[in-house]
């Protein structure tokens, strides 16, 4: 058996390769940032190329710099930004249009025009999801609705639709395997999530050929091999990175929960073999699909996280590492009233308002750059709470501790506000490339590195907790605050 899990991690800025030994050592780490293009106001697309070139040069990079023999990687792990959308010719493997950002908000009319259909509640009872530009189905059907004969060609077989996970696994296949697992396929808004199939009043309300979809398989076997240095190693996990994280963080029992702090913010609970229906603004989602089963989780997806420390620096050019936000954050004692919401891409949860775009508000003839800088922070953490306290309601459960992990999760100024707003501890584990770990995890899981999830349980291990010092009363006044600023932010597109 080999000795070594081979993680590759396709993020949305970023294509990463990391390579863990038996024991979750990491032994080397190759990342390549890519093009972000943003056509248009509100639109964000990526060169499918680039990702799978970006994410193939980073796997021989990380295998060549270990110095280790490709015959000792027991199984190669796939993680990927989830919802992004590709659809390529099943003849020359060449994408037909750019990949459709999950942050895009092209087709805010589409789903309009689904909502005007009455479709709402059957897409939240059949997929788990609110209708929403940020999922699949609706950037499937603008691909064939503008490139010329795209949907001829997809009814003919001759055009493929994956997310990121299938777009690599059948590059790296060689273009012989077509397949998704659960957790992917349950961000389409084309999949019932309670039958394990396609579904077709989505598919025709979208009119998307069913011929064009993957298999949808569970997150943990062989689905294929690839070859590194003239050996073929098995490709045997595949998860999204949210859910990916969620195993990572060994967040098996229902009730568990983490926050990854990436370019988004991802809130889920496991919520076990039964799906939990949110009534506050989460979604339903599959948590994993292993030994045969699948588990769910409530979600609670917040578009700008980590990336608003992005804008600070690229844009606004107030920083010039994102790791300096901390620092600059603590110069001023607090962000002197001023608030910032980064709805850039809309609101998600619990808001989901397409048309929602950011604001700065508060702002004050005294108000200086570090103001700013805090106010940007601290927004990560309040929609965090906004997520926290709508996944309290739902499941009627307070969560005794928040589990984070992620880029911006590093930013110990922002770990520490989040225990304060939330009144609650926030545990960062030894590992934080818990996406990574996650589908090593699975991977590991189908090739016999790891037993079983009891065996995994054991290896999380607690780097840094926060503890809440806030009193309850000024968290109320500044979370009243900020969901005054949330309004001010809402329907601006519109
Ligand atoms: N030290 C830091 N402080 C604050 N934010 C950070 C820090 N390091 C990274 N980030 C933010 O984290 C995000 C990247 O996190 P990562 O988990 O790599 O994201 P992704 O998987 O979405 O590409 C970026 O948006 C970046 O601005
Ligand atoms: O690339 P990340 O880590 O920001 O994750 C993106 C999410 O999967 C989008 O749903």
């Amino acid at each position: 058996m080999g000795k070594y899990i081979l993680a590759l991690d396709q993020g949305t800025t970023s294509s990463r390769a990391i390579l863990f030994d038996c024991e979750q050592n990491i032994l080397g780490i190759s990342q390549k940032e890519f093009t972000q293009i943003y056509p248009r106001e509100g639109w964000v697309e990526h060169d499918a190329m680039e990702i799978w070139s970006s994410q193939y040069a980073v796997m021989m990079e990380v295998v060549a710099q270990s110095g280790v023999d490709a015959a000792d990687i027991a199984g190669i792990g796939i993680t990927n930004q989830r919802e992004t959308t590709i659809l390529w010719d099943r003849r020359t493997g060449r994408p037909i249009h750019n990949a459709i950002v999950w942050q895009c908000r092209r087709t805010a009319d589409i789903v309009d025009s689904l909502l005007a259909d009455g479709l709402g509640d059957h897409i939240k009872d059949a997929t788990g999801l609110v209708p929403d530009a940020y999922f699949s189905g609706t950037k499937i059907k603008w691909i064939l609705d503008h490139v010329e004969g795209a949907r001829e060609r997809a009814r003919a077989g001759d055009i493929l639709f994956g997310t990121v996970d299938t777009w690599l696994l059948w590059k790296l296949t060689g273009g012989e395997v077509h397949v998704t697992d659960y957790t992917n396929a349950s961000r389409t808004m084309l999949y019932d999530i309670h039958k394990l199939d396609w579904d077709q009043k989505m598919l025709d309300a979208l009119d998307i050929p069913r011929s064009m979809l993957p298999e949808v398989h569970s997150s943990s076997e062989i689905y294929g091999h690839t070859e590194i240095q003239g050996v073929r190693v098995p490709i045997a996990g595949i998860a999204g990175d949210q859910q990916a994280a969620l195993f990572g963080q060994t967040c098996f029992q229902p009730g568990d929960a983490k926050n990854t702090y990436g370019t988004g913010c991802f809130l889920l609970m496991n919520t076990g073999d039964a799906p939990c229906r949110s009534e506050n603004g989460l979604i339903t989602t599959i948590a994993i699909g292993l030994n045969g089963t699948v588990q769910y989780a409530l979600e609670g997806s917040v578009f700008v996280g980590g990336a608003v420390i992005q804008w600070l620096r690229d844009e606004m050019r107030f920083l010039t590492e994102s790791r300096d936000a901390e620092y600059y954050a603590q110069k001023v004692n607090d962000t002197g009233g001023v608030y910032l919401v980064p709805a850039f891409t809309g609101l998600g949860a619990p808001y989901w308002d397409m048309y929602a775009r950011g604001c700065i508000v508060g702002l004050t003839r005294g108000t200086k750059r570090e103001h700013i800088i805090r106010a940007a922070q601290e927004s990560i953490a309040y929609q965090v709470a906004d997520l926290v306290r709508a996944m309290e309601k739902d499941t009627g459960l307070p969560l005794s501790q928040l589990k984070a992990d992620g880029g911006a999760s590093r930013d110990r100024f922002l770990m520490q506000f989040q225990s304060d707003i939330l009144g609650r501890s926030v545990r960062r584990p030894m590992i934080r490339e818990t996406t990574a770990l996650g589908c090593a995890y699975l991977a590991g899981l189908a090739t016999g590195v790891w037993r079983d999830t009891d065996e995994i349980q054991h290896l999380w291990v607690c780097d840094t907790t926060y503890e809440p010092k806030m009193e309850a009363p000024r968290r109320e006044a500044l979370l009243g605050d900020w969901h005054r600023a949330v309004e001010r932010s809402r329907g601006w597109a519109k």
